[in-house]
């Protein structure tokens, strides 16, 4: 049996990052930067108020005080946008909202809260030509933002291999791109096999069960940050499935990076993948779930993962095989799912000889709700569905937050040992 990492690394090896292109802002989400950002903008442009308040000289309030109040005359008025630049000399102040640039002359700003208007008829702000009386003193600086203290011209902004989030966007329009040049999204097929599947919401005759795999699998291909093709279910005679991977491999359904297959890849009678598709590697993974493995590229290039029919075995394949893949499509360099350590608050026995991949839960079995964190601070995890891995058990796998990677020399979990988990 091939053991758990060196299958991965046989996965890996099928994916390279895609090529780049250049997309909006909003196409880019979840796309990883193929190029650096490095602005040729001052940012802020200007030096501008942090504060609604007034512009004002920090020397002409060095001894304001509640009872000491110092008189400025309002001369101006700026909102944030305005392009005037009404000069603040000694004795004066502007009004000035936040965001606004800073006039010629002031130094500090003064927050509306640290003043009163002379008039108390006007309300909380003295109007332009009124005075207004600053109650506390502020140091040079106060409430201004400086140009530049953001970003300078030539600074790097987004770095090349980074995965863009709403943060990244935010940044690269605050620096005037409206574009980002990232790796291409990966397209991957999904097909599901089997003359039992039926559609879901189909009648179910005696022996026949629904299609919950191509699901599972153009989800989990979508959230890895691809896009899916969920195609099938194609029946049990080999020409069907083979002629549609033929086509996928063609271009005949536009782009494919990838085609993912599940099911009949055991040693059933009637296991049509692995009669179907020559090219592809057939062999025994030592993990549980998830034996059953196959791998190749195809005449055209095109990379396929062929899964087991499980759906607990698909979904943990998926993890462990077809997910860092895709995410190296992307061009991401750290391919992984980050883990943490966990406590196991329930035991098991485990397959001997075999990884395994436990779906787990962070709650109490029962009692939705709230992570439970033992007294040393560290989570605890419970297995999804106790009885065993039941690689069946496709409605409780939804129970699952994560799967626990217990490795293949552990003959046993007991209560309280450390799990490696990762979220899922
Ligand atoms: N004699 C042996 N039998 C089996 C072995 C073995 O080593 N010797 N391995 C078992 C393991 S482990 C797994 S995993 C499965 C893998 O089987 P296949 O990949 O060939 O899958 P199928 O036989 O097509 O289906 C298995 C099971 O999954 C259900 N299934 C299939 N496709 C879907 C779908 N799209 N949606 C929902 N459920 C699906 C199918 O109905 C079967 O119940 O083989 C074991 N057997
Ligand atoms: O390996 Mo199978 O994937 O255990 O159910």
């Amino acid at each position: 049996m091939r053991g758990l990492d060196e299958h991965r690394a046989a996965t890996l090896a099928l994916a390279a990052p895609l090529p780049a292109v250049e997309v909006g802002l909003l196409d880019a989400l979840g796309l990883v930067l193929a190029a650096d950002v490095v602005t040729d903008e001052v940012l802020p442009r200007w030096d501008n108020s942090a504060m609604d308040g007034y512009a004002a000289l920090a020397a002409d309030v060095a001894r304001a005080a509640p009872d000491a109040p110092v008189a400025l005359r309002v001369v101006g008025d700026l909102a944030a946008g305005s392009a005037d630049e009404p000069t603040v000399v000694a004795g004066t102040a502007v009004r000035i909202m936040t965001g606004a640039p800073v006039p010629p002359g002031a130094d500090a700003v003064l927050p509306v809260e640290l003043t009163r208007p002379a008039d108390p008829r006007v309300g909380a702000w003295a109007e332009v030509g009124g005075v207004v009386e600053a109650v506390q003193r502020v140091e040079p600086g106060a409430n201004v933002r400086r140009a530049g203290e953001d970003a300078a011209p030539g600074d790097l902004v987004l770095t090349a291999g980074a995965l863009v989030g709403p943060a990244h966007v935010a940044a690269a329009a605050s620096v005037g791109r409206a574009t980002l040049v990232v790796h291409r999204r990966p397209r991957i097929a999904v097909i599901s096999t089997g003359d039992e599947l039926v559609a879901p919401g189909e009648p179910l005759p005696r022996g026949r069960i629904p299609d919950s795999n191509s699901w599972l699998l153009a989800a989990a291909v979508q959230e890895a940050g691809a896009t899916a093709l969920r195609l099938g279910p194609t029946s049990d005679d080999p020409d069907e499935l083979r002629a549609l991977v033929a086509a996928l491999d063609d271009g005949r359904h536009g782009t494919v990076d990838g085609i993912v297959t599940s099911g009949g890849v055991s040693v059933g009678a009637f296991d049509v993948v692995k009669a179907a598709l020559t090219g592809v590697e057939f062999v025994s993974v030592a993990v549980q779930p998830g034996k059953p493995q196959g791998l190749g590229r195809l005449p055209g290039g095109t990379p396929i993962w062929t899964l087991p029919g499980n759906p607990v075995s698909s979904f943990a394949s998926f993890e462990a095989f077809v997910r860092p893949a895709i995410r190296r499509m992307l061009g991401l360099v750290d391919v992984e799912r980050p883990r943490f350590a966990a406590v196991a608050a329930d035991g098991w026995r485990t397959p001997p000889g075999r990884a395994q991949l436990m779906p787990v839960r962070l709650t109490e079995p029962d009692e939705p709700g709230a992570v439970r964190r033992g007294d040393d601070g560290r989570v605890r995890v419970w297995r999804a569905t106790s009885g065993g891995s039941g690689s069946h058990l496709v409605a409780r796998l939804a129970v699952a937050q994560g799967l626990a990677v217990v490795p293949a020399d552990v003959p046993e979990v007991r209560p309280g040992d450390t799990l490696e988990v990762f979220l899922t």
